[in-house]
Protein backbone atom coordinates (compact mmCIF):
# COMPACT_ATOMS: atom_id res chain seq x y z
CA UNK A 1 0.00 0.00 0.00
CA UNK A 2 1.00 3.63 -0.61
CA UNK A 3 -0.05 6.18 1.40
CA UNK A 4 -2.68 7.56 0.87
CA UNK A 5 -3.79 3.33 1.28
CA UNK A 6 -3.89 2.31 -2.46
CA UNK A 7 -2.83 -0.92 -3.63
CA UNK A 8 0.86 -0.25 -5.42
CA UNK A 9 0.29 -2.28 -9.33
CA UNK A 10 1.51 -5.59 -8.63
CA UNK A 11 2.71 -5.56 -12.41
CA UNK A 12 5.16 -2.58 -12.05
CA UNK A 13 6.26 -4.40 -8.59
CA UNK A 14 7.14 -7.39 -11.04
CA UNK A 15 9.31 -5.40 -13.82
CA UNK A 16 11.48 -3.95 -11.39
CA UNK A 17 12.20 -7.01 -9.30
CA UNK A 18 13.01 -9.15 -12.40
CA UNK A 19 14.26 -5.84 -14.34
CA UNK A 20 17.29 -7.22 -15.45
CA UNK A 21 15.01 -10.30 -17.07
CA UNK A 22 12.97 -7.73 -18.33
CA UNK A 23 15.73 -5.80 -19.63
CA UNK A 24 17.36 -9.34 -21.45
CA UNK A 25 14.26 -9.93 -22.95
CA UNK A 26 13.69 -6.41 -24.31
CA UNK A 27 16.86 -5.07 -25.35
CA UNK A 28 18.48 -7.94 -26.91
CA UNK A 29 21.26 -7.53 -29.20
CA UNK A 30 19.25 -9.16 -31.74
CA UNK A 31 16.69 -6.42 -32.21
CA UNK A 32 19.39 -3.90 -30.64
CA UNK A 33 20.97 -4.97 -34.01
CA UNK A 34 18.39 -3.81 -35.65
CA UNK A 35 17.93 -0.39 -34.01
CA UNK A 36 21.83 0.52 -35.01
CA UNK A 37 21.18 -0.88 -38.47
CA UNK A 38 23.74 -3.85 -38.12
CA UNK A 39 21.24 -6.53 -38.05
CA UNK A 40 22.24 -9.57 -40.06
CA UNK A 41 19.06 -9.91 -42.68
CA UNK A 42 19.66 -13.65 -42.59
CA UNK A 43 18.85 -13.69 -38.98
CA UNK A 44 16.27 -11.26 -39.57
CA UNK A 45 14.75 -13.63 -42.19
CA UNK A 46 15.08 -16.65 -39.52
CA UNK A 47 13.19 -14.15 -37.04
CA UNK A 48 10.21 -13.49 -39.82
CA UNK A 49 9.60 -17.14 -40.33
CA UNK A 50 9.86 -18.48 -37.02
CA UNK A 51 7.56 -15.68 -35.79
CA UNK A 52 5.12 -16.54 -38.68
CA UNK A 53 4.64 -20.30 -36.94
CA UNK A 54 4.40 -19.05 -33.72
CA UNK A 55 1.66 -16.40 -34.26
CA UNK A 56 -0.04 -19.31 -35.74
CA UNK A 57 0.12 -21.08 -32.55
CA UNK A 58 -0.55 -17.77 -30.76
CA UNK A 59 -4.15 -17.61 -32.23
CA UNK A 60 -4.98 -20.38 -30.30
CA UNK A 61 -3.50 -19.34 -27.46
CA UNK A 62 -5.43 -15.50 -27.73
CA UNK A 63 -9.22 -17.80 -28.40
CA UNK A 64 -8.02 -19.65 -25.03
CA UNK A 65 -7.66 -16.48 -22.89
CA UNK A 66 -10.98 -14.98 -24.21
CA UNK A 67 -12.38 -17.98 -23.79
CA UNK A 68 -11.26 -18.01 -19.93
CA UNK A 69 -12.82 -14.24 -20.22
CA UNK A 70 -16.17 -15.14 -20.88
CA UNK A 71 -16.71 -17.88 -18.28
CA UNK A 72 -14.57 -15.50 -15.60
CA UNK A 73 -14.57 -11.82 -16.02
CA UNK A 74 -15.99 -8.75 -16.35
CA UNK A 75 -17.25 -7.74 -20.08
CA UNK A 76 -15.42 -4.90 -20.53
CA UNK A 77 -12.29 -6.93 -20.40
CA UNK A 78 -13.74 -9.06 -23.32
CA UNK A 79 -13.74 -6.44 -25.60
CA UNK A 80 -10.26 -5.87 -25.18
CA UNK A 81 -9.14 -9.49 -25.36
CA UNK A 82 -10.78 -9.59 -28.61
CA UNK A 83 -9.84 -6.68 -30.23
CA UNK A 84 -6.46 -8.66 -29.72
CA UNK A 85 -8.11 -11.68 -31.94
CA UNK A 86 -9.07 -9.25 -34.18
CA UNK A 87 -5.73 -7.87 -34.83
CA UNK A 88 -3.78 -11.55 -35.60
CA UNK A 89 -5.82 -11.64 -38.59
CA UNK A 90 -4.05 -8.99 -40.05
CA UNK A 91 -0.87 -10.09 -38.14
CA UNK A 92 -0.98 -13.22 -40.33
CA UNK A 93 -1.54 -11.09 -43.30
CA UNK A 94 1.35 -9.38 -42.29
CA UNK A 95 3.79 -12.32 -42.18
CA UNK A 96 3.17 -13.45 -45.29
CA UNK A 97 3.45 -10.18 -46.74
CA UNK A 98 6.99 -9.64 -45.63
CA UNK A 99 8.02 -13.53 -46.40
CA UNK A 100 6.83 -12.26 -50.07
CA UNK A 101 8.74 -9.18 -49.70
CA UNK A 102 11.99 -10.96 -48.25
CA UNK A 103 12.22 -13.99 -50.30
CA UNK A 104 10.70 -16.29 -47.66
CA UNK A 105 9.24 -19.52 -48.29
CA UNK A 106 6.80 -19.98 -45.22
CA UNK A 107 5.68 -23.44 -46.57
CA UNK A 108 8.88 -25.00 -46.11
CA UNK A 109 9.57 -23.37 -42.60
CA UNK A 110 9.82 -26.26 -39.52
CA UNK A 111 9.69 -24.84 -36.05
CA UNK A 112 13.38 -24.48 -34.54
CA UNK A 113 13.55 -25.95 -30.98
CA UNK A 114 13.25 -22.51 -29.20
CA UNK A 115 10.04 -21.81 -31.16
CA UNK A 116 8.60 -25.43 -30.08
CA UNK A 117 9.56 -25.38 -26.44
CA UNK A 118 7.21 -21.61 -26.59
CA UNK A 119 4.76 -23.19 -28.55
CA UNK A 120 4.09 -25.80 -26.32
CA UNK A 121 3.67 -23.32 -23.15
CA UNK A 122 1.34 -21.65 -25.41
CA UNK A 123 -0.31 -24.83 -25.66
CA UNK A 124 -0.71 -26.07 -22.30
CA UNK A 125 -3.11 -23.00 -21.64
CA UNK A 126 -5.88 -24.48 -23.62
CA UNK A 127 -6.25 -26.55 -20.23
CA UNK A 128 -9.11 -25.37 -18.13
CA UNK A 129 -7.40 -25.48 -14.97
CA UNK A 130 -5.19 -22.28 -16.19
CA UNK A 131 -7.10 -19.62 -14.50
CA UNK A 132 -7.74 -16.50 -16.47
CA UNK A 133 -5.93 -13.93 -14.44
CA UNK A 134 -2.53 -16.45 -15.52
CA UNK A 135 -3.56 -16.80 -18.62
CA UNK A 136 -4.18 -12.73 -18.95
CA UNK A 137 -0.94 -12.03 -17.31
CA UNK A 138 0.79 -13.96 -19.81
CA UNK A 139 -1.09 -12.61 -23.03
CA UNK A 140 0.11 -9.14 -21.67
CA UNK A 141 3.43 -9.78 -20.92
CA UNK A 142 4.28 -11.29 -24.70
CA UNK A 143 2.71 -8.47 -26.48
CA UNK A 144 4.71 -5.54 -23.90
CA UNK A 145 8.11 -7.70 -24.75
CA UNK A 146 7.34 -6.95 -28.47
CA UNK A 147 6.07 -3.24 -27.48
CA UNK A 148 8.89 -2.35 -25.84
CA UNK A 149 11.28 -4.32 -28.08
CA UNK A 150 10.65 -2.86 -31.64
CA UNK A 151 9.54 0.94 -30.25
CA UNK A 152 13.20 1.17 -29.07
CA UNK A 153 14.00 0.69 -32.23
CA UNK A 154 11.99 3.39 -33.40
CA UNK A 155 12.71 6.06 -30.34
CA UNK A 156 15.63 8.97 -30.95
CA UNK A 157 18.60 8.22 -32.17
CA UNK A 158 17.70 4.78 -33.79
CA UNK A 159 19.86 3.81 -37.06
CA UNK A 160 17.12 1.33 -37.93
CA UNK A 161 17.18 0.67 -41.89
CA UNK A 162 14.16 2.20 -44.10
CA UNK A 163 13.41 -1.07 -44.83
CA UNK A 164 12.78 -2.58 -41.14
CA UNK A 165 10.74 0.54 -40.12
CA UNK A 166 7.30 -1.10 -40.96
CA UNK A 167 8.52 -3.89 -38.72
CA UNK A 168 8.62 -1.81 -36.01
CA UNK A 169 6.06 0.17 -36.30
CA UNK A 170 3.89 -3.02 -36.27
CA UNK A 171 4.68 -3.51 -32.16
CA UNK A 172 6.24 -0.08 -31.56
CA UNK A 173 3.31 1.77 -32.59
CA UNK A 174 1.89 4.45 -30.01
CA UNK A 175 -1.51 2.68 -30.73
CA UNK A 176 0.05 -0.79 -29.81
CA UNK A 177 1.65 1.11 -26.74
CA UNK A 178 -2.11 1.97 -25.79
CA UNK A 179 -3.47 -1.65 -26.31
CA UNK A 180 -0.72 -3.06 -24.48
CA UNK A 181 -1.42 -0.55 -21.48
CA UNK A 182 -5.21 -1.48 -21.29
CA UNK A 183 -3.66 -5.55 -20.85
CA UNK A 184 -1.71 -4.12 -18.27
CA UNK A 185 -4.76 -2.39 -16.32
CA UNK A 186 -6.62 -5.42 -16.60
CA UNK A 187 -4.31 -7.44 -15.33
CA UNK A 188 -3.05 -5.17 -12.25
CA UNK A 189 -6.87 -4.99 -11.13
CA UNK A 190 -7.41 -8.86 -11.56
CA UNK A 191 -4.41 -9.43 -9.42
CA UNK A 192 -5.55 -6.92 -6.75
CA UNK A 193 -8.45 -9.60 -5.89
CA UNK A 194 -6.59 -12.78 -7.00
CA UNK A 195 -5.38 -15.15 -4.05
CA UNK A 196 -1.83 -15.09 -2.98
CA UNK A 197 -1.58 -18.37 -4.95
CA UNK A 198 -2.31 -17.31 -8.62
CA UNK A 199 -0.83 -14.55 -7.80
CA UNK A 200 2.76 -16.08 -7.36
CA UNK A 201 1.46 -19.00 -10.60
CA UNK A 202 1.20 -15.61 -12.65
CA UNK A 203 4.46 -14.06 -11.65
CA UNK A 204 5.93 -17.28 -12.56
CA UNK A 205 3.78 -17.56 -16.21
CA UNK A 206 5.60 -13.88 -16.22
CA UNK A 207 9.05 -14.93 -15.94
CA UNK A 208 8.72 -17.87 -18.16
CA UNK A 209 7.83 -15.61 -20.81
CA UNK A 210 10.47 -13.81 -20.21
CA UNK A 211 13.10 -16.73 -20.46
CA UNK A 212 11.20 -17.86 -23.97
CA UNK A 213 11.20 -14.35 -25.26
CA UNK A 214 15.02 -14.45 -24.88
CA UNK A 215 15.15 -18.29 -26.18
CA UNK A 216 13.64 -16.57 -28.94
CA UNK A 217 15.59 -14.20 -30.12
CA UNK A 218 18.82 -15.99 -29.63
CA UNK A 219 17.65 -18.89 -31.60
CA UNK A 220 16.56 -16.00 -34.34
CA UNK A 221 20.15 -14.41 -34.46
CA UNK A 222 22.06 -18.04 -34.13
CA UNK A 223 19.82 -20.88 -35.04
CA UNK A 224 20.12 -22.40 -32.05
C1 LIG B 1 7.84 -14.64 -29.98
C2 LIG B 1 6.80 -13.58 -30.06
N1 LIG B 1 6.45 -12.89 -28.94
C3 LIG B 1 5.51 -11.89 -29.05
C4 LIG B 1 4.89 -11.59 -30.23
C5 LIG B 1 3.87 -10.50 -30.30
N2 LIG B 1 2.59 -10.94 -30.66
C6 LIG B 1 5.27 -12.34 -31.32
N3 LIG B 1 4.73 -12.12 -32.54
N4 LIG B 1 6.25 -13.34 -31.24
Amino acid sequence: MDGDGVEAATTAAWMERHRQMYERATRHPFTVSIRDGTVDMSAFKRWLSQDYIFVREFVAFIASVLLKCCKQAESSDMEIILGGVASISDELSWFKNEATKWGVDLASVSPLESNSEYCRFLQSFTEPEISYVVAVTTFWIIETVYQDSFGFCIEEGNKTPPELLGTCQRWGSPEFKQYCKSLQRIVDRCLAKAPADVVKSAEEAFTRVLQLEVGFWEMSSSQS
